[in-house]
């Protein structure tokens, strides 16, 4: 049928160009996705509170050593100076992985330093001094638990109206979601609030059904019977596990039903999984047909 056939080709675009994500602990998992994730593909390292400098700094270096795109985050309330800032930047420019960084406000419920959010590490003026030239933010498809709406949308204007007047690219990647329609009706809502940067809409590799309904309560993400149940998981069998095949299917669907809202691509969250995601991909691509890059 002509109408799956072009799906099929949609989703594989989408996985084509599909972002990872991993912590300090997956450089094992990197090494072991040898040879799976394509040349030039972005991997996101995250910033967690149990990591330190030297840790994020290697697995950026273990990204840029199999050819990927190391997007390193910055986490505003968990730098305790401007100088920490400064030293972390300055160290990513140094092994080459400074080009491209994510950066977010941090759980922390109060600032540990000078900078409440991530629009303070924005105009601090760093990023750029340290040769940064694409700066990613977030978007909350289904919103924040603690962070009202209206609060929401102003940051991402302010984020990456400042991105932009800096005279850097602006990208935004979704917290993880179940919902594709939730996902698309924020992307409508982003580009008529005048965001018209790429977004990179996020969600979670292959898991363990409890561990990812796990980081869903621990972060905030809706996830009720009905959603998860069509994105894949079965909630009689909490020891299985699921993917987003579902999910991306139906995204893509969606995307090409409403052709107009802007650059869209995908990010996966591995959630200590990324040699399982990258498998995962370079299946979906093979059966759906996308050609490596
Ligand atoms: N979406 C993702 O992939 C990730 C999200 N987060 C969390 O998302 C939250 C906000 O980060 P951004 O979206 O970059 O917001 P942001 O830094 O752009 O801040 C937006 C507004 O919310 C306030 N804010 C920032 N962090 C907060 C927090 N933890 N609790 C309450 N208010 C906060 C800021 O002062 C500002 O007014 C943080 O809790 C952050 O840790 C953390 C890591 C990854
Ligand atoms: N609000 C919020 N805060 C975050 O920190 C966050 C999000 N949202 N959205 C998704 C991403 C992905 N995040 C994470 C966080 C931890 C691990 C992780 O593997 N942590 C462990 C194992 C913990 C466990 O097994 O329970 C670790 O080794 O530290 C992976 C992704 C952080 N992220």
């Amino acid at each position: 049928m002509a109408t799956i056939g072009t799906t099929n080709e949609s989703a594989a675009r989408l996985l084509a160009g599909c972002s990872l994500e991993m912590t300090g602990k997956d450089v094992p998992a990197l090494v072991e996705a040898e040879g799976l994730i394509p040349a030039g593909t972005r991997v996101n390292v995250t910033f967690l509170g149990n990591e330190d400098l030297e840790t994020r700094v290697a697995a950026v270096r273990a990204v840029l050593e199999r050819s990927l795109l190391p997007v390193p985050h910055l986490s505003a309330r968990r730098l305790r100076s401007a100088a920490e800032l400064d030293e972390y930047l300055g160290r990513l420019a140094e092994v080459g992985g400074a080009e491209r960084v994510f950066v977010v406000g941090g759980d922390p419920a109060a600032a540990e330093g000078p900078f409440d959010s991530a629009l303070d590490v924005v105009r601090s003026g760093a990023l750029g001094a340290h040769g940064v030239r694409e700066v990613g933010v977030t978007g909350y498809p289904e919103g924040h638990p603690d962070i009202a709406e209206d609060v929401l949308w102003a940051a991402l204007r302010d984020k990456v109206s400042e991105i932009g007047a800096q005279g850097l690219q602006a990208s935004v990647i979704t917290q993880f979601a179940f919902d594709a329609d939730a996902v698309v009706s924020w992307i409508r809502r982003a580009r008529t609030e005048g965001v018209n940067a790429p977004v990179r809409v996020g969600v979670p590799g292959p898991a363990g059904v409890k561990r990812l309904l796990g980081f869903a309560r621990r972060f905030g993400v809706r996830s009720n019977a009905t959603i998860v149940r069509k994105y894949g998981f079965s909630l009689t069998n909490l020891m299985g596990s699921a993917g987003p095949d579902a999910f991306v299917d139906d995204l893509a669907a969606r995307l090409e039903a409403e052709p107009g809202l802007g650059e869209v691509g995908l990010h996966l969250y591995t959630f200590g999984g990324v040699a399982t995601s990258a498998r995962w991909v370079a299946e979906r691509r093979g059966a759906t047909g996308g050609d490596a890059r």
